[in-house]
């Protein structure tokens, strides 16, 4: 049997006419941190709902930790973490009352009052849930999530709506947990997220797998930099070497296979314009480069 924390093969996931998840397959081996990324509506959460056993897959198949989701449910459920997108938790009940209660589930539990602690929850320790803002609910559902010290750990979105601060605290915390051999797979929307956490990415477009690497594979596949070229507004540089865009009037993002011979082409065109250049500036391929690239021209779920 695998060894890998969540194994996911060919899984579908239909709504009525809409195919929200068609044939993705995917693998989170144990101990790494997976990234899930898509826009609105690109299937990541449905995705999810698989493998946490909260919907059954249309077609395909599921294994976490060896087991199947929805079968070895009651099995499963201690041994992983899930923090949902939206909480819905106790509303009357507070913070602490919550964590406490969540953390006298498990039979290991980390030590609730560190939880509240590292995540800035002390103060709103005696807060119910229902009157935490966004960030303090985000906060809570993550400390829930890591209490019963889970061996993989499902997040939806971990830190959106949390600040600065809380974002940074629950990337530490995430880091933690890989250190001590915990799985991860987690969505999100933020790049700058995936490419601090994530040891592997999968890059979601209307239901199906777009692209998927480890955030350097990803950049350096695409095996491109940047080239930005500031003129006058209005010019349309054109090569085979290298596509141009004028991103803002008078902004120029270079692409392609910029060699050398390529750069010196994209400048002397600019002289051959008679344009006048006024700042360059090259630079590496983000994650978020190639993240707008592969995802651009697609925004909607793919219907039947
Ligand atoms: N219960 C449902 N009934 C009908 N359609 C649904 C349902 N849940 C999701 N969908 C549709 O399935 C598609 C995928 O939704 P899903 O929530 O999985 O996307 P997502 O990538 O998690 O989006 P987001 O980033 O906005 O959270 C969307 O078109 C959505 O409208």
């Amino acid at each position: 049997m695998s060894d890998d924390a969540v194994q996911v093969r060919d899984v579908v996931v239909r709504y009525g006419a809409t195919t929200a998840v068609d044939e993705v397959s995917l693998t989170v081996p144990r101990g790494r941190v997976l990234a899930l990324l898509g826009h609105n509506g690109a299937g990541k959460t449905s995705l999810l709902q698989v493998c946490e056993g909260f919907r059954p897959a249309d077609a395909g198949e599921c294994r976490v930790l060896g087991l199947d989701p929805i079968e070895d449910h009651d099995e499963l459920m201690p041994r992983l973490g899930i923090m949902l997108q939206s909480g819905g938790i106790y509303p009357w009940a507070t913070a602490g009352e919550i964590l406490r209660l969540f953390a006298s589930f498990s039979a290991n539990p980390l030590d609730p009052e560190m939880l509240i602690d590292r995540l800035g929850l002390r103060k709103f320790e005696r807060t119910r849930f229902r009157r935490l803002s966004g960030g303090e609910q985000q906060r809570l559902s993550l400390a829930i999530a890591l209490v019963g010290r889970p061996e993989l750990v499902f997040l939806d979105e971990p830190t959106a709506g949390m600040d600065t601060e809380a974002r940074h605290t629950t990337w530490q915390l995430i880091e933690e947990l890989t250190d001590d051999g915990v799985s991860v797979l987690l969505t999100t929307h933020l790049l700058d997220e995936a490419e601090k956490l994530a040891d592997d990415v999968v890059i979601m477009r209307a239901g199906r797998v777009a692209a998927t690497g480890t955030p350097a594979e990803l950049t350096a596949a695409a095996g491109i930099d940047l080239l930005e070229v500031r003129a006058e507004a209005g010019l349309q540089p054109r090569s085979a070497h290298f596509s141009a865009e004028e991103k803002t009037p008078g902004e120029y993002v270079i692409t392609g296979r910029l060699d050398a011979a390529a750069l010196a082409e994209a400048l002397a065109w600019f002289a051959t314009a008679g344009a006048q250049v006024t700042a360059v500036n090259s630079r590496r391929r983000t994650l978020e480069d190639v993240y707008l690239a592969l995802t651009a021209d697609n925004k909607a779920g793919v219907s039947r």
